[in-house]
């Protein structure tokens, strides 16, 4: 007899990745044993770094039976054509795997004694959603981010209409989206800042397509998000259709068993020797970049406010008006180059710096560190949440600011940095909040409600597992 398959297409990124593998063992957790298996499709070239690969070599070895992983046959791609913009290259090449490699992958799964019971995709990846409902195959969207960034996407095609500018160009205009604190037009995710880019049509086209969908199924719990959660259920976010039914099952984060350790990291060596709640933590993401003025301002800021801290460094970005390294640049840069002069000798003892990479999850559940300094990824927030870990917010990009005002304004779990209108942060405004973070009563009550918030995650967790989502097996 044919068993069971579960589809998952994430888009390629490793913020994205380990999610979907996540969500993948949650839905194998609550199914009964042996009864369902989960195929995971992967976008190959330059998306598919070492990191990317060695954590999914890794999930197949500890998964043998139950996760296989898809890899579309790499294509070979311009990434480097200045006409077009980054996001719309990197939606380009998602359509061209879909349409290449989707159908071809599917049929594989079926050829190989496997009923396809659902598909779920990610945002990115609604170049499948045709394709899928052709072959009539129950689609589900999986929103990686929060319900308060679902919200904002949900109504975005109706802002879309309402302004015939682009929303880059109405610079100090808020915007108004149900169930969320007001957002500067400017500070929407870039691939729909600019309505010439051809990112702009491909996004509005994905966020039309989620109520399309035989139902949403995001990352987040109901007590963390209550507004964003009532507005989509009131029906007040999509315009002309239903709203498509949506499924809380978060917080899912990151497991840390499926982490490589060969040896403790030298940064939790350090922190072991660090007095409790004492260390600030700062950490971008898997790509969070910043100018080399910007990295100096950073230390301006840590060096001042005489706080200890453990910090994230990446190399600046090549193209100095991101805030993110792309995939392919070299990760082989001098440290010592990046940072000021003499910083390093100065904060020993009380600071740690750390090139490129350091194991989160478990850095932010030591005991050392009482503060997160974070770009406001889902993924660090929950992992930041379910730790205990109250925040400083410092959006780059992405859905980011609107996590950002998520979590300041409402879940009031952060104390977000004042950007200048170049979204720099001087040194003094870093101190001045790391001082309130971590030296003020302010700090001590969001340390207090961080540590409530996680008792509620946990519980979120316990009942977490709801995979009703899901369509009946066939008997
Ligand atoms: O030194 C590091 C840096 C990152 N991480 C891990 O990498 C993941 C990063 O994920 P996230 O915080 O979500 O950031 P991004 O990698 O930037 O994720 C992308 O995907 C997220 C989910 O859709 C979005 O919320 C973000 O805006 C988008 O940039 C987390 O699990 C971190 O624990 C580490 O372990 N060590």
């Amino acid at each position: 007899m044919k068993k069971d398959t579960v589809v998952l297409y994430p888009a390629p990124g490793m913020g994205h990745i380990i999610s979907t593998v996540e969500l993948g063992k949650l839905i194998l957790r609550h199914s009964p044993p042996n009864s369902i298996t989960i195929s995971i499709l992967i976008t190959t070239g330059p998306y598919e770094t070492p990191a990317i690969t060695s954590y999914i070599t890794r999930i197949s070895h500890t998964y043998p039976r139950s996760i296989t992983f898809h890899r579309f046959p790499h294509l070979s791609v311009d990434t480097h054509d200045c006409s077009r913009s980054r996001a719309a290259i990197k939606f380009d090449i998602i359509l061209l795997n879909t349409l290449h490699h989707f159908s071809h992958s599917l049929l594989h799964i079926a050829q190989t004694d496997h009923h396809i019971r659902a598909l779920v995709i990610d945002l990115f990846c609604t170049s499948a959603f045709p394709i899928a409902a052709q072959l009539r195959i129950p689609t589900y969207y999986f929103y990686t981010s929060g319900a308060s960034a679902l919200a904002a996407f949900l109504y975005l095609p109706k802002i879309g209409e309402q302004v015939d500018k682009s929303f880059k160009d109405l610079a100090s205009t808020y915007l108004h989206f149900p169930g969320l604190p007001k957002l500067l037009a400017s500070r929407l995710p870039e691939p729909v800042l600019d309505r010439n880019d051809p990112a702009y049509g491909d996004f509005i086209y994905f966020c039309s397509h989620l109520s399309k969908a035989d139902g949403v199924i995001v990352n987040t719990f109901e007590d963390l998000e209550p507004i964003p959660v009532r507005a989509i259920a009131d029906g007040c976010c999509v315009a002309e259709a239903p709203t498509p039914p949506v499924y809380y099952i978060g917080p899912i984060i990151v497991d840390s068993i499926d982490e490589e350790v060969e040896k403790k990291h030298e940064c939790l060596v350090w922190l072991d020797e660090q007095p409790n709640g004492s260390v600030l933590f700062l950490c971008f993401g898997s790509r969070g970049s910043f100018s080399k003025a910007q990295v100096r301002e950073i230390a301006i800021g840590l060096e001042r406010s005489e706080q200890r801290f453990l910090w994230v460094v990446r190399a600046p970005p090549r193209n100095t008006n991101l805030k993110q390294v792309s995939e392919y640049e070299d990760k082989d840069f001098d440290l010592n180059k990046v940072l000021p002069d003499g910083f390093v000798e100065r904060t020993k003892g009380r600071g740690l710096v750390v090139k490129e990479w350091a194991p989160q999850v478990e850095v932010l559940n030591h005991k050392a560190v009482g503060g997160f300094v974070s770009h406001c990824g889902w993924n660090s927030t929950l992992e930041a949440l379910v730790a205990g870990v109250p925040m400083i917010a410092w959006p780059l990009y992405a859905e980011q600011h609107l996590n950002r005002a998520a979590l300041v304004e409402d879940m009031k779990m952060a104390i977000g940095v004042e950007m200048e209108e170049d979204e720099f942060v001087s040194g003094s405004e870093l101190e001045r909040r790391v001082r309130e973070l971590m030296a003020s009563e302010k700090g001590r009550e969001m340390r207090e409600r961080s540590i409530e918030m996680r008792e509620r995650a946990l519980k979120a967790w316990e009942e977490q597992g709801s995979t009703t989502f899901l369509p009946k097996a066939d008997k």
